[in-house]
This record gives C-alpha cells, structure tokens and sequence, in this order.
C-alpha cells in the first residue's frame, strides 16, 4: 500500500506541474477517471484530495472509489466536467480557480474579434505566398471599432471583455439571467433579442447541461449577414451544427472560436470555414497564468488537507 493523501488525475498535467503537486504532498497518479480503479484498494483507501486536470467527466463512479475523499481541485474555472451533485451529495467539496484567468481569456477573444475581422490569418498567408511581392494587395476588410457587441454571461471574464471592448469605443449590448450594474450597457433579457441588436457575439456562459446550446439556431439566425460569433465558454453552449451550417451557406459573417463540442477532435466541417478564426482551446494558456492557475489548485489541495478554510470552492 502506497499512503498517497493526493491524487493526481489527469494526462493533461504537464511533468512540471505534476511534480510541484508530488513535491508538496505524497502523491499517486491516474490518467483519466476510469484508470482509477487500477490502484489498490488500500492505496485508494488513503487518497483525500484530487488534483484534477481534463474534460473527461468525473462522477459518482470515481468517487465511490475513495471513501476518504473530501475535495476535487479542480485545474480551470470551468468544472462542468465534475459532477458537483454527486460531489455534494458525498460530502465532497469542488474547487476551481476563478479570476486568475480572466485578463488571457478576455485576450484571446478580442485577438479572435480582430484577426476575424482583419483577415488577420488570410494576411500572413499572403505576405509569405509571395501574392504581395507580386503586386496584388489583399482585399479590403472590416472596421471592428465602433461597432457593437453583445456579451452572453457578464460573469468574470465577460465582463473583462467587454471592459476592453469599451476601449475599441464599442457599444456594448449583454445578456445575463438578471439585469446588472453596468456604465451605459445594454441589457437584453434573452439571446435572440441581443444577437438581432449586434454585430459580434462574444459567449462567455459556464458549461453543463443547463447551458446547452443557450445561443441557439434562432439565435445564430438573428445575428444576421454581418453578424460575427465569438466562443470562448464550451464547445456545449452553442448550437455547434445550426453554427457550422451559418458559415457554410454565409448566413453569418464569421467566427472566431476556441471551444468545440468533442475537442480536440472537433467536427471537421469547421477545417474547411475560411470565415472562421479555429483555436486551440487555450484561451488561458500562457506561461504566467498557467503557473497561478496549478499554484491556485495546489493551494486549495493544501488548505484542504491541512483542515484549513479552501480558497476557492464551488459547493
Ligand atoms: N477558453 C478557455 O480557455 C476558457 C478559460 C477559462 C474559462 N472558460 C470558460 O468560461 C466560463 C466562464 O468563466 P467565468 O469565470 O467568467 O465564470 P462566471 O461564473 O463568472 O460567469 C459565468 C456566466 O454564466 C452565467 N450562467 C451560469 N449558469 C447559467 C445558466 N444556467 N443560464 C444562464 N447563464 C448562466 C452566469 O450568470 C455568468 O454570467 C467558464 O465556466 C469556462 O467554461 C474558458
Ligand atoms: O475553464 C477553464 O479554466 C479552461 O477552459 C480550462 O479548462
């Protein structure tokens, strides 16, 4: 029996951070949920803490797992990978690491809005296909100062965006479950209401089942020909088909997308889109904030297994 009171649970875990994980607290490691149950019973028996990393879903089977078990910390802010009733109701708290991400996510949505809207990528293409060296300029494209735009969810991040966006003297039109405090933004009580309103939807929900494709066909609909999509939430919070099939038959302008239903093997309808703007889910994937993203987890873990207050915990 290996007394591990933490449990690495991912594939995803770089070797950095699994070793700044191993060399805070005596550690096993299992790739995936479904793996756990390859270590020993008396080994499972001592695990208190999970460390987790992924989109795999983490519900009661795992869970039933580990009778000691009395935290997931999750890597991220999203946690609709974690089946948090199932948690709950096991006495199981979740953790996930909120606002240290913001200012990357909020990034790489505006970086989407403007190379959608510049014809960033298509730019590059020409400059070292040597089309420019030869005379022919790349056509004009779009202003995205000044237009609108509408956020879906002012939570954490969406806000953060739409604070940039203001910069870009932007009027901002958001939808949220209630009104918000905001300077002069405008709210709008459903989704189809502010995608007929703006030029660019940026979608900055939680994931899960309750938000399943929350902007829907009709909603894709409303955003009309010059109407441009942003995703920076989950791949599940978009009518990912009625999407695919607005680029398609140009119903919409455009897309800049870093989520996708069944990442990283995405529909690959989407390879074929030159209207869209395709990212690697890795909105909060730079060095710096990655580092406080795993500091944030370890921390929860430590505060946990030292019978302290957890920093940031979701139930
Ligand atoms: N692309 C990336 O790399 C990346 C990085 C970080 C976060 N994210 C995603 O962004 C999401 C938002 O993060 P955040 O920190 O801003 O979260 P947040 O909780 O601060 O905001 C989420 C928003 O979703 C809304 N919401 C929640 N449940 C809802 C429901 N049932 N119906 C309608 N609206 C609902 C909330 O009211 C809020 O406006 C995360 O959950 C995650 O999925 C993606
Ligand atoms: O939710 C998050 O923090 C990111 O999407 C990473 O999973």
């Amino acid at each position: 029996m290996t007394n591990t009171p933490l449990l690495i649970l991912g594939a995803a875990f770089s070797s950095e951070e699994r070793a700044r994980l191993e060399a805070a607290h005596s550690a096993s490691f299992s790739a995936a949920p479904d793996a756990v149950s390859e270590l020993s019973e008396a080994t499972r028996a001592t695990i208190k803490a999970i460390a987790f990393k992924g989109h795999t879903p983490l519900n009661a089977a795992t869970m039933d797992l580990l009778p000691n078990l009395g935290l997931i910390a999750n890597y991220g802010v999203g946690y609709d990978a974690i089946n948090v009733t199932d948690a709950s109701a096991r006495g199981i708290k979740v953790t996930n690491t909120p606002d240290v991400l913001n200012d990357d996510v909020a990034d790489i949505a505006v970086g989407m809005m403007i190379a959608q809207s510049r014809n960033m990528v298509a730019g590059d293409a020409w400059v070292r296909s040597g089309t420019w060296a030869g005379g022919e300029n790349l056509p004009l494209n779009r202003k995205m100062s000044g237009s609108s735009v509408g956020i879906v969810g002012l939570g954490r991040i969406g806000r953060d965006i739409a604070d940039r966006l203001a910069a870009f003297k932007m009027d901002i039109h958001y939808h949220a479950r209630s009104e918000k405090e905001t300077p002069n933004w405008t709210y709008h009580a459903d989704v189809v209401s502010l995608a007929t309103a703006v030029d660019y939807l940026v979608i900055a929900l939680v994931g899960g089942k309750e938000t399943e494709k929350y902007v829907s066909a009709e909603a894709i609909a409303a955003l009309g020909p010059r109407g441009v999509v942003i995703n920076i939430s989950r791949g599940s919070t978009i009518d990912e088909d009625a999407l695919i099939k607005a680029l398609a038959d140009g119903t919409i302008a455009g897309a800049g997308l870093d989520v996708f239903n069944d990442e990283p093997k995405i529909d690959e309808r989407f390879y074929d889109l030159k209207t869209a703007i395709l990212q690697p889910h890795q909105g909060s994937g730079t060095v710096e904030t990655r580092r406080a993203m795993a500091e944030l987890q370890l921390a929860n873990v430590s505060a946990h297994l030292a019978g302290k207050d957890l920093l940031t915990p979701v139930n």
